[in-house]
């Protein structure tokens, strides 16, 4: 029988299950390794897989492969970059508290606050058809997209990997189930996207739920915070630095507009180490 060592850690209830390739050997079918460990109530249970090994990158301390619970691979995931921060100054990877993470969109810079959370520029974010992977000839900006009986403007925006931001005046009771499938295989993304219900607080803050892709509803989606403070200063309807409250948890998002990257602060918990063997 073979056996490696994880991890078990969160970011605002957003749960992973981290391996370290520096010192642990996982078996080569990737997918089908998350799709097992991943599963609720049958195995460990989380939203998604991380792996932590060597950099292409001279530049980066280390990389970062993310797979969903229904083992596709995720561009980027701003919860888990916070915890692979945190997860590496624990287990020696790193010395310094600010550090560079490469994943498949490239480098992002993160640092190890006092307060033990984490800060992380995220990406410089996008809201054109190509980044977007939109099969249509317009960005949706705003944009009434229908699947069934259910229409919401959307605004596409890509932070590495693609999301759709939709407002609504109660987010409690949507049913993300229903909705959220119907959305995230919407014909008009071509990678499909992670959507996020968003009700407006005040000029600062922001409530949010997120449907994810490859992952269904979970209690945070830090790439979809980032998502929904650039759409919400693009429409107008709030203002950096900006407060998103997830079903787990608050993250604070600051963004000077276009062209600039987009961080994210907040924490990063570790829950277990256990082995898992095969
Ligand atoms: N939870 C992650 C994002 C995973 C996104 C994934 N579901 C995708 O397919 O893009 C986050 O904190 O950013």
């Amino acid at each position: 029988m073979n056996s490696f060592s994880f991890t078990k850690m969160h970011g605002c209830g957003n749960d992973f299950i981290v391996v370290n390739t520096f010192r642990e050997t996982v078996p080569e079918d990737l997918s089908a390794l998350a799709q097992d460990m991943c599963q609720r109530r049958f195995a460990v249970g989380a939203d998604q897989f991380i792996i932590l090994g060597s950099a292409e990158s001279a530049d980066a301390n280390f990389r970062m492969d993310i797979l969903n619970a229904d083992g596709s691979k995720v561009e980027m995931c701003g919860n888990a970059l916070r915890c692979a921060a945190v997860y590496a100054k624990r287990e020696g990877l790193i010395q310094s508290d600010e550090l560079k993470i490469e994943t498949m969109t490239g480098i992002s810079f993160a640092t190890i606050l006092e307060d033990g959370n984490v800060r992380i520029a995220v990406a410089v974010p996008s809201t054109t058809i190509v980044d977007v992977g939109l099969d249509s000839e317009h960005p949706l900006f705003g944009t009434p997209l229908s699947a069934e009986q259910y229409t919401f403007p959307m605004t596409a925006v890509s932070v590495g990997n693609p999301h759709a931001v939709t407002y609504v005046d109660e987010i409690d009771l949507l049913n993300l189930e229903k909705i959220g499938p119907l959305f995230e295989h919407h014909e008009v993304f071509k990678n499909r996207a992670n959507i996020e219900f968003v009700k407006v607080i005040d000029d600062h803050h922001v409530e949010m739920r997120v449907w994810e892709r490859g992952s269904g509803e979970t209690l945070a989606c830090g790439s979809g915070a980032c998502a929904v403070a650039v759409a919400s200063v693009l429409h107008g309807v709030a203002k950096s630095p900006m407060k998103v409250s997830l079903k787990g948890g608050d993250l604070e998002i600051e963004w000077e507009g276009r062209g600039k990257p987009v961080y994210m602060s907040g924490s990063a918990s570790f829950v277990f180490d256990a082995t898992w063997s095969y």
